[in-house]
């Protein structure tokens, strides 16, 4: 079945998260159930791009991360867009298993779908209120339990932080599910700004104001505390 592609691209490093620095190629699926106000990824759910979109049967996938990566990878990570509206996206990692290559999925946590089991590097990036988004609780209750009882891979939670707000959600989370691996990511408001220095000095200030509030919180204690790797090298720049 097909699956709706924006972007593949590739050799890069994973900026964020629980395999950040990985040598990894990144499949960026159309669509989201979400519409988070500082989304960096608007094109993949705002209509913008809905020309754009290619259909593409799971092996052409593989065919295209060959033809951009060739030998050199074997970690794909698959984003979007919220890529677990696609149930379809299964084959697409079993293909994938089948040449040895590893899979990595950044989601949310507003869907489960049944392939996540399968997922070697899974991270789950609930919206904090600074997105405008809900967090249903129940669902997430689901899908945590769910992959408290896989059986392969790793998962992590990963919460963006733009404000206080955030920083107190974040801790609800931390203590709602108290064994997951915990990740607290800048958030970067200036998703327009084209001029990278100006763009790095202050992500880098934020950075640290985040790492001071962490530093001093007693609730954090088993937590990591990162920035978006890829826009230091890169600034806001695409498909890298
Ligand atoms: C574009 S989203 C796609 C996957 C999925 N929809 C999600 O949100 O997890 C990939 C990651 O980028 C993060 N992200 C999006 N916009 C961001 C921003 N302005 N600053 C920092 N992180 C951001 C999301 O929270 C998510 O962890
Ligand atoms: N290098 C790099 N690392 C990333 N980690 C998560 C990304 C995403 O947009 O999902 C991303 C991305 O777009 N580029
Ligand atoms: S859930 Fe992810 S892709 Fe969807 S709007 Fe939010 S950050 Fe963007
Ligand atoms: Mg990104």
């Amino acid at each position: 079945m097909k699956i709706p592609v924006l972007e593949i691209f590739g050799p890069t490093i994973q900026g964020e998260g629980m395999v950040i620095g990985r040598k990894t190629m990144f499949v960026r699926t159309a669509g989201c159930d979400y519409g988070c106000s500082w989304c960096d990824s608007k094109f993949t759910w705002d209509g913008s791009e809905k020309d754009l979109i290619q259909m593409m049967e799971p092996e052409e996938i593989f065919d295209a991360l060959k033809a951009k990566g060739g030998n050199k990878f074997n970690h794909v990570t698959i984003s979007g867009g919220n890529p677990a509206l696609l149930r379809q996206l299964g084959e697409l990692v079993d293909i994938l298993h089948d040449t040895q290559i590893q899979v990595a999925l950044e989601t949310q946590g507003s869907k489960w779908q049944d392939w996540f089991t399968q997922i070697d590097d899974l991270t789950i990036s609930p919206k904090p209120p600074s997105s405008g988004m809900k967090t249903d609780f129940e669902k997430l209750d689901f899908i945590i339990d769910a992959l408290n009882k896989k059986q392969q891979g790793m998962y992590s939670l990963k919460i963006v932080i733009f404000d206080h707000a955030d920083f107190n959600y974040a801790k609800d989370v931390h203590q709602r599910y108290p064994d997951a691996a915990l990740f607290l990511q800048v958030g970067n408001e200036h998703i327009e700004q084209t001029n990278d220095e100006q763009l790095i000095t202050h992500l880098l200030k934020k950075y640290e104001q985040l790492v001071d509030l962490v530093m001093e919180d007693e609730v954090f204690k088993d937590v990591r505390v990162l920035p978006q790797l890829h826009t230091y090298l890169w600034g806001n720049k695409r498909g890298v």
